[in-house]
């Protein structure tokens, strides 16, 4: 067998696309897996020290779409854009290369979901196509539902008397809950922009996201790196109508020893020493992913209230923000905080002394607090973040969302003081304990996440 594996190189989608690989060639020795991906991204996800790469993985370079000498505008989106223009061309000139130098056809097509025009490229190869679904199954269904929700957001602002799209009668349009199956728990302020586009911008990635929807009649086996134990039951028995294998492999970073990932597992930093000096469970750790850029202004509140409070912290901050900390500030913290540009966080979370950990809501991160059991304080910022926090808040009850919506001095104090000192943080660091274990369960030997997981392997080693 030869699975073409193609990931969306972009966030950490390609970093949860390889665990997954890694994971699937360990059990699946006899099967080829070739991986596509960008030579950038490759190189960030195969650095040097994954030696024990399987000898069954080989990693394929696409073309990113970057013309040579481009001069970037410091658009966020921008590199995003450029390889979607170059998609689908750049993957089909790697998968002939690669068919070429094996000399095996593709048996399967393996791929982020995003990258909904591998449909196509399966169907002129005659062979299944298993996309994978990295964010929350939660934002899978707003894509899923996006006509149905615009026509009600539109009949809304009709009823409303609102024609405008961005008035007064918006802000409680915003606030009222989303009247679709599986999500009636969330709200249309919560929704990703491309669902529902307030300023009608449309992008090559937000045409890439709103296909998406369009893979539901193709689509017999769907991978999610999700558990069945953390869906609402009307959610789940929503998107079993619709895909009639929907595996739920439950987070990879979990049910595997930790990939052999640099920085992730070395500690050049020296966090995991740091946090050895700590207190149980007293520390704040702030992380915000790949991708989100803060506001130059919150840093400065979140940095003064980190002060103020004296809480012991761990901040992976990247260095190019450093520059909008208050002066002074990390020679005054320096004795009961620490800044880095980058921190083994699955280790991190996982240390006794992390007492809450507060994210932007990203998936994987949101997914490796749950697994170590760690409380969250949520300061969501734009695609999934904001339907991923109110599952924290308000479904799983497991963190809260920050006071406001936007990092204050006296918010950030607040919400350290909940988690850590009150009866509520209390309460929420026993639901979430319970939650890690409901995860560790579906994910050892005989769990839920487990069956999926063999049944993954069965359909890419046996079609
Ligand atoms: O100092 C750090 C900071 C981050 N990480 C790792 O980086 C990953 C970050 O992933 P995630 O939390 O998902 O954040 P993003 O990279 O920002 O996530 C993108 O991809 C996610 C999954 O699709 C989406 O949910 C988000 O909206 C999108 O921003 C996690 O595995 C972290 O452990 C570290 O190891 N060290």
């Amino acid at each position: 067998m030869h699975v073409a594996v193609f990931a969306f190189p972009f966030g950490s989608h390609a970093l949860s696309l390889i665990d997954l690989v890694l994971k699937l060639a360990r059990v699946a020795q006899e099967t080829r897996f070739s991986f596509f991906n960008t030579e950038k991204s490759n190189n960030s996800i195969f650095l040097a020290s994954r030696t024990n790469l399987p000898g069954n993985i080989k990693a394929y370079n696409v073309a990113d779409g970057v013309p040579l000498n481009h001069v970037f505008s410091g658009h966020p989106i921008e590199r995003v854009e450029l390889f979607i223009k170059e998609t689908p061309e750049n993957f089909q000139t790697a998968l002939d290369m690669a068919v070429a130098e094996t000399g095996q056809k593709i048996s399967c097509l393996l791929t982020d979901a995003f990258l909904s025009f591998a449909g196509s490229i399966a169907e002129n190869l005659s062979v299944p196509w298993i996309p994978v679904w990295t964010p929350v199954p939660h934002s899978l269904s707003a894509h899923i539902y996006t006509d149905m929700i615009r026509q009600r957001y539109a009949n809304s602002l009709i009823h409303d008397g609102s024609n405008s799209g961005r008035d007064g009668n918006d802000v409680e349009l915003e606030d009222q809950t989303l009247e679709v199956p599986g999500l009636s728990q969330f709200h249309i302020a919560d929704l990703p922009a491309e669902v529902l586009p307030r300023d009608a911008q449309e992008t090559l990635f937000s045409c890439m996201l709103g296909q998406i929807r369009h893979m539901v009649p193709k689509v017999d086996t769907l991978v999610l790196t999700f558990y069945q134990e953390l869906y609402s039951e009307p959610h789940l028995s929503d998107l079993k109508s619709k895909f009639s294998n929907l595996l739920n492999v439950g987070f990879i970073s979990l049910s595997m020893p930790p990939p052999s990932l640099p920085p992730s597992t070395e500690d050049a930093t020296g966090c995991l020493s740091w946090l050895d000096s700590q207190k149980a469970k007293s520390v704040a750790f702030i992380s915000f992913g790949t991708v989100v850029n803060i506001p130059h202004s919150e840093i400065e509140e979140l940095a003064e209230a980190l002060e103020v409070c004296r809480i012991p912290f761990l901040w992976s901050l990247r260095d190019n923000m450093r520059d909008c900390l208050p002066n002074g500030f990390l020679d005054r913290t320096i004795t009961h905080g620490k800044v880095v540009p980058w921190a083994p966080q699955i280790q991190v979370l996982g240390h006794s002394s992390i007492g809450v950990f507060m994210t932007h809501c990203g998936a994987n991160s949101v997914y490796e607090s749950i697994a170590n059991g760690v409380p969250m304080i949520c300061r969501p910022f734009f695609a999934d973040h904001k339907l991923i926090a109110r599952l924290i808040a308000d479904d799983w009850r497991v963190g809260v969302r920050i006071d406001g919506g936007v990092f204050t001095k006296t918010g950030v104090a607040k919400s350290l003081d909940l988690i850590l000192e009150r009866e509520q943080g209390r309460t929420i660091r026993s639901t979430v304990q319970a939650l890690k274990e409901l995860v560790l369960k579906a994910s050892a030997p005989g769990g839920r996440a487990t069956q999926d997981f063999k049944i993954l392997v069965e359909k890419i080693t046996s079609v």
